[in-house]
């Protein structure tokens, strides 16, 4: 008889050690009377990816050990339950200076540690700073549940050959593996084949817990799933939810068969709605905010924000604030009305004429015999970015900001106006993705908000800032599919400015896009943190210099 598996594909908190403690516990009393005899959490569930330097603090590292224990106590009861949980170590005393301990999976039975099993291989790059924190380990750990011998590994174990060769070499008849890989897109289907490497190279059949959530700029999107001996697809859970995915394996022969449910990968557009509705509804509400307000301009951005925050937090928990200045077109508060109808927000309208005059007004002895130009441009946009973020203080809610990946890699935003705010949505979604995404939620209605919720103008109007009379972005921008297919090459791919110039594109654009790309770095590291749904986001993962003569 071989054993019935558990995968607790759970959304945990950063540093709330008691709370996963009792996610953690409750899952596998649930396991366990489902008939379970092994419960996979994923990598570090007890605090949480990533906790970042948290690692350093001993306190910290303490508190982790108390909720592992606690875990082992409280399902000491649950017999032929083994539970493998992620959690930090401390190291040896001797430990080199700053690596604090080891990030391991540890065999809970019968209210005991029974083996614990070290991570070998760190990653160091993207948005993972693991050799900052972690001493690695070297040796296999296989555990043996209801007759079948099981591999540990963790994450990054997995996407080497070395990690899990050794433990199929230590006798393993199956790998589990622990993970937090946070999204991008494509990624499942990545991860997916980086795993069938893995099974081709042992003939092992894999099963992979993964974590869903979001957490600061990373999401992580769960579809934990598990790969048959020849590769093919056995099991795959729902991707960015909560689930507990039970996997019978079974002995067919001499080959190890795992029977279980198998949730359809989904659309690239489904998925980025799904990352995005779900790293905004975590950071609000892991952040404990009773809201989110931003301002609706009767543009694209606004409303694929506002779209998205309802779908995330319920039209009761969204504010949408239109301010119109001079400039704004009259079909702009039209279709912002006419939007926050469509989605049952509250509304309100703030005009800053008044403010505008006043500030000019003030500065009037000062600019005498200067033309207006960006100063006062800036100034609308800092006065909107004023009363939200008045409104943010008098009630609660968090700004949410609405630039694109496009405006912050050029620089096309205002510090401390458009840019002032909480947690940047659409921060790494690009002008092109946008408008293709506000079609896409158009027809679809994922999370029952309603169909059809943006404007077919809003859509379809050239973007504007409205910040002077007859304002286009394409007056100091190269189209966006250009814009964006440059930022992408140079800044995603890391390409040469030449070698983006051999691939068709006009010089002046290129040398225009990484020039802006170059000087607004400074604004970048004033921006808020936002989500990442690319392969390289403006974020942990992008650490340019500011002062800096490099450009090629
Ligand atoms: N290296 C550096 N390190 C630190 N600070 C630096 C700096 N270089 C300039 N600065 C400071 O930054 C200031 C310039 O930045 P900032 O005040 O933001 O203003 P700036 O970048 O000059 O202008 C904002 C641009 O964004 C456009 N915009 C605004 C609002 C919305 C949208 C939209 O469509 O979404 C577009 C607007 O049309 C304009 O072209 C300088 O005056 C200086 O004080
Ligand atoms: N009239 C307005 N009322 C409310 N908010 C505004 C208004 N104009 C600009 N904003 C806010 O400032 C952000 C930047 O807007 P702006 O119109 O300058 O450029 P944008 O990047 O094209 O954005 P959008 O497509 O939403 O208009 C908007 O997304 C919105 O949040
Ligand atoms: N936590 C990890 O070890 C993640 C690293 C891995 N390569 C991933 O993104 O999936």
């Amino acid at each position: 008889m071989m054993p019935s598996i558990c995968i607790a594909q759970l959304n945990f908190v950063v540093g709330d050690m008691p709370g996963n403690a009792q996610k953690i516990i409750a899952a596998a009393r649930t396991a366990h009377a489902a008939g379970a005899q092994l419960l996979l959490t994923p990598e570090l569930a007890i605090c949480g990816y990533a906790a970042e330097d948290l690692f350093l603090r001993p306190a910290f590292l303490d508190a982790c050990d108390d909720a592992v224990k606690t875990v082992a106590r409280e399902t000491a009861g649950l017999q032929g339950l083994a539970i493998v949980l992620g959690h930090p170590q401390k190291c040896r005393p001797d430990a080199p200076a700053f690596s604090t301990c080891h990030n391991v999976a540890s065999v809970l039975r019968h209210g005991h540690i029974e083996q614990t099993y070290i991570k070998r291989e760190l990653p160091n790059y993207q948005v993972f700073d693991e050799r900052r924190y972690f001493v690695p380990g070297s040796a296999p750990c296989v555990v043996e549940v209801a007759g079948l011998r099981v591999g540990l590994l963790i994450c990054e174990d997995a996407w080497y050959p070395t990690p899990a060769r050794e433990a199929a070499a230590a006798g393993a008849q199956l790998l589990a593996v622990l993970n937090a890989s946070p999204f991008h897109l494509g990624k499942s289907a990545e991860r997916e084949q980086i795993m069938r490497a893995r099974v081709a190279e042992t003939g092992l059949p894999l099963v992979y817990a993964h974590l869903v959530g979001g957490q600061d700029e990373v999401v992580f999107e769960g579809r934990s799933f598990a790969l048959q001996a020849d590769g093919s697809v056995a099991a795959r859970a729902p991707g960015f939810k909560e689930n507990l995915l039970f996997m019978q394996v079974q002995q067919a022969q001499a080959a190890i068969k795992i029977d279980a449910p198998i949730t359809p990968l989904a659309s690239p557009e489904a998925d980025l709605w799904d990352a995005l509705v779900l790293g905004v509804r975590d950071y609000v509400g892991k952040n404990g905010f009773p809201g989110a307000v931003l301002g609706l301009s009767g543009g694209i951005d606004s409303a694929l924000v506002l779209a998205i925050a309802v779908d995330a937090l319920g039209a009761d928990k969204v504010r949408a604030v239109m301010m119109p200045s001079p400039y704004t077109a009259d079909i702009s508060w039209l279709d912002a009305r006419d939007m926050a109808a469509r989605l049952g927000v509250r509304y309100d309208e703030i005009p800053i004429a008044a403010q505008f005059e006043a500030f000019k007004a003030a500065l009037a002895p000062q600019f005498v015999g200067l033309r207006e130009d960006t100063t006062e441009e800036n100034l609308q946009a800092r006065i909107r970015g004023t009363l939200l973020m008045a409104l943010s203080n008098k009630f609660g809610a968090i700004v949410l900001t609405t630039g694109n990946k496009s405006e912050l890699a050029t620089g096309y935003c205002t510090l401390y106006g458009d840019m002032a705010g909480g947690f940047a949505v659409i921060k790494d979604v690009a002008k092109t993705r946008v408008f293709a995404l506000a079609r896409w939620r158009n027809a679809n209605d994922p999370y029952g908000s309603g169909a059809s919720p943006i404007p077919e103008r809003i859509i379809t109007r050239p973007p504007s800032a409205e910040l002077r009379p007859d304002q286009k972005d394409q007056d100091s921008l190269p189209p966006y599919e250009v814009l964006d297919a440059i930022v992408e090459r140079y800044m995603e791919n890391d390409e040469s400015i030449e070698s983006i110039v051999a691939a068709g594109f006009a010089r002046a654009d290129v040398d225009l896009v990484t020039r802006l790309l170059k000087l607004n770095e400074y604004k970048r590291r004033q921006a808020p943190v936002g989500i990442r749904v690319t392969r390289r986001a403006f974020g942990k993962d992008w650490r340019y210099p500011i002062t800096n003569r490099f450009r090629a």
